[in-house]
């Protein structure tokens, strides 16, 4: 019943984690990794009373595996009469490669020479009818097997397949239907224990993932093809170290379980017809295995828990574009696959330097994991816990190809890993314990899942909110813009139809200045008429009739002197010129006002030439 609310709230934390991944930063939640990883110091103490259900967790060092496999004449190299040119000896695992017959353009006679190397195993497995030919099971036999022991103790371990393209890696790791290699085989074999060998007290899981890298890209091959494909990022966490994120982990509970997984993963892979293999893989394929054994015991309510994984990697082969004449998308792939597998020579390089002097600090040097995706997911199996098999496959007469491979895997032989039993051992105590921690956790994590979700909802309400003011702002300005131009097109057409009268107004003012300056003149210089004559008529001979007159006149005036009648029509004239004057003025000055207007309104529109050509309204006043 507890290992039920361990599972669950386990489950539960892996649910939560991918979410606080995308809503918080790592380091807000690296302390519960922490504590989740101090739960892991509850594997069994060295002195452990129950010893017999499990062996001691002690790191378990060792050198990578290596063995070397020479496969059979193709169609193509049997027409051609090609020769053989590796020799393997059964007693001693020696391998030879020899030198090719020089052919008469060959410049590099002197270069090449017979090569030999020792691996833990060499499998003969170019010519059937020799005795110590080596077929599909064999190679099983020989450390398949030995790795699953392995895993049933709680190791992880890893089997890759390496070398050139064509040399028979898919058929080591994959086979055919009628020949199955390592992968079937190992999980055939898997079931086999699990149901025919069970211990009674003990519970299996098993879990499969199947991924392949391509381009540098990490495609699940269990989930359904997408057009565009979906790529994985991997992850890295202090529990679990490097990781797909979001990979599928299906379960299996047999063997026609897990071979389907396998057949339905294998069919997405990215394969191509290549000038040196029909069924090339374009991609590193990594089907992973997890094994967990859950082993109870009664009379002390102690469980252990073992998670052992398998990874089985099909590497894509290496090649020369010259050799298989690839171009396009081909030469691309065939980049992007050396690349990735240098960066893998590189690591095994600088992991076997370090394994031959691990005290010098000279060694020590940086482990290029990160150059590559694959080197990156590998790293644990590499040079970490993991105990890890090489299978270095050959093609039988291809000399310089050959002796790469053979030199890759000379160097991965000088590599030591640390292996260790991955376990957890826990009383009854230990095992409340844990539930209640992971229970505070989850609980922790759920409300800062629902802190940081609020916090996006509300920064999704502010969002909007800003979104809709700026909306109507614009609204607004349009409004405005709309409002502006009604505005100016009243006011042009205002204009257009006062034009005439503002000509006339003019034409008005201009006569009454003129008026007014006559009507002035003639009241200050009043024409003075001559006196109407009282008796006959004037003797127009006589020069001084007018004098005569005018005499008459000013004494007429003179005998007037007392009275008003003179001065007062002088005032008259006065005060109706000044009233015109005023009026005039005051006419002067509306007009200027209502000037002043119009220029105002049409500097605030901007329509100042507009107007100018629509009216011929100079600003300049005139
Ligand atoms: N031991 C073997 N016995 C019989 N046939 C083999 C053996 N090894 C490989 N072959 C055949 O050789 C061909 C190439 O093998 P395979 O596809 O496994 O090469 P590969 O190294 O995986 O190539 P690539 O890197 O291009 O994917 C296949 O037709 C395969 O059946």
């Amino acid at each position: 019943m507890h290992l039920l609310y361990i599972a669950r709230a386990q489950q539960s934390l892996a649910a939560l984690y991918p979410l606080l991944h995308d809503f918080l930063d790592p380091r807000m939640y690296s302390s519960f990794h922490n504590t989740t990883a101090s739960a892991v110091s509850m594997r069994a103490p060295p002195a452990d009373p129950y010893a017999t259900m499990a062996p001691p967790t002690q790191d378990d060092p060792g050198n990578i595996k290596v063995v070397v496999r020479c496969r059979t004449f193709l169609k193509r190299e049997r027409e051609k009469g090609t020769r053989c040119l590796i020799r393997m000896d059964p007693a001693t695992e020696k391998t030879t490669l020899h030198a090719p017959e020089p052919d008469a353009e060959d410049q590099r006679k002197s270069l090449v020479e017979d090569k030999q190397f020792t691996f833990d195993r060499s499998f003969w497995s170019h010519d059937e009818s020799d005795a110590h030919y080596a077929g599909q099971e064999d190679v099983y036999k020989s450390f398949g097997e030995e790795f699953l022991d392995h895993n049933f103790g709680g190791y992880h371990t890893c089997i890759f397949a390496y070398g050139q393209t064509g040399s028979g890696k898919s058929y080591t790791m994959m086979g055919t239907d009628e020949n199955p290699g390592l992968i079937p085989r190992t999980c055939e074999e898997l079931f086999d224990r699990i149901q025919h060998e069970p211990k009674p007290d003990t519970t299996y899981h098993v879990q499969v993932s199947y991924f392949e890298v391509y381009n540098e890209h990490v495609r699940d091959l269990l989930a359904p093809p997408t057009v565009p494909p979906v790529y994985l990022k991997i992850r890295e966490s202090p529990k679990d170290g490097v990781y797909v994120q979001g990979l599928r982990e299906e379960e299996a509970k047999s063997y026609a379980e897990i071979a389907y997984h396998l057949k339905k993963g294998d069919s997405s892979r990215t394969v191509a017809a290549t000038k040196m293999n029909d069924t090339s893989s374009r991609s590193h394929a990594v089907f992973t295995i997890r094994l967990k054994q859950i082993t109870h015991s009664i009379t002390s309510d102690e469980t252990i828990e073992r998670t052992a994984r398998m990874r089985l990697v099909d590497l894509a082969g290496s090649e020369r574009a010259k050799s298989t004449q690839a171009t396009g998308q081909q030469l691309k792939e065939g980049g992007q696959i050396n690349k990735s597998l240098s960066t893998l020579g590189r690591v095994i390089n600088a992991l076997a330097a370090r394994g031959q002097d691990s005290k010098s600090k000279k060694q020590r040097q940086v482990i290029p994991y990160r150059d590559s995706v694959l080197t990156w997911l590998l790293r644990d199996s590499l040079g970490g816990n993991s105990k890890t098999a090489m299978v270095a496959c050959i093609a039988p007469a291809d000399y310089e190809e050959t002796l790469s491979t053979l030199r890759y895997a000379d160097q991965a032989k000088r590599i030591r890993t640390r292996a260790s039993v991955n376990q957890d051992c826990m009383s009854a105590a230990q095992r409340d314990a844990q539930i209640a921690e992971m229970s505070e956790q989850i609980r922790s994590l759920q409300i800062s899942v629902n802190a940081a979700s609020q916090r996006k909802r509300e920064e999704a309400t502010e969002l909007e909110e800003y979104q809709r003011q700026v909306s109507m702002m614009h609204r607004l300005m349009e409004e405005n813009r709309q409002v502006s131009a009604a505005k100016i097109k009243a006011l042009t057409s205002e204009v257009e139809e006062l034009r005439p009268a503002n000509v006339q107004l003019r034409a008005e003012m201009d006569s009454l200045r003129r008026h007014l300056a006559l009507a002035v003149g003639e009241l200050k210089n009043p024409i003075v008429l001559p006196p109407p004559r009282a008796v006959g008529t004037p003797d127009f001979e006589r020069e001084d009739w007018m004098d005569g007159d005018d005499e008459a006149a000013s004494d007429e005036e003179g005998s007037d002197a007392g009275s008003d009648s003179g001065f007062d029509e002088g005032d008259e004239h006065d005060e109706l010129a000044q009233e015109l004057h005023d009026e005039a003025q005051a006419f002067l000055s509306d007009l200027g006002l209502f000037r002043k207007k119009v220029g105002t309104d049409v500097d605030r529109f901007g329509v100042g030439d507009a107007l100018k050509h629509a009216t011929g309204y100079d600003q300049g006043g005139h």
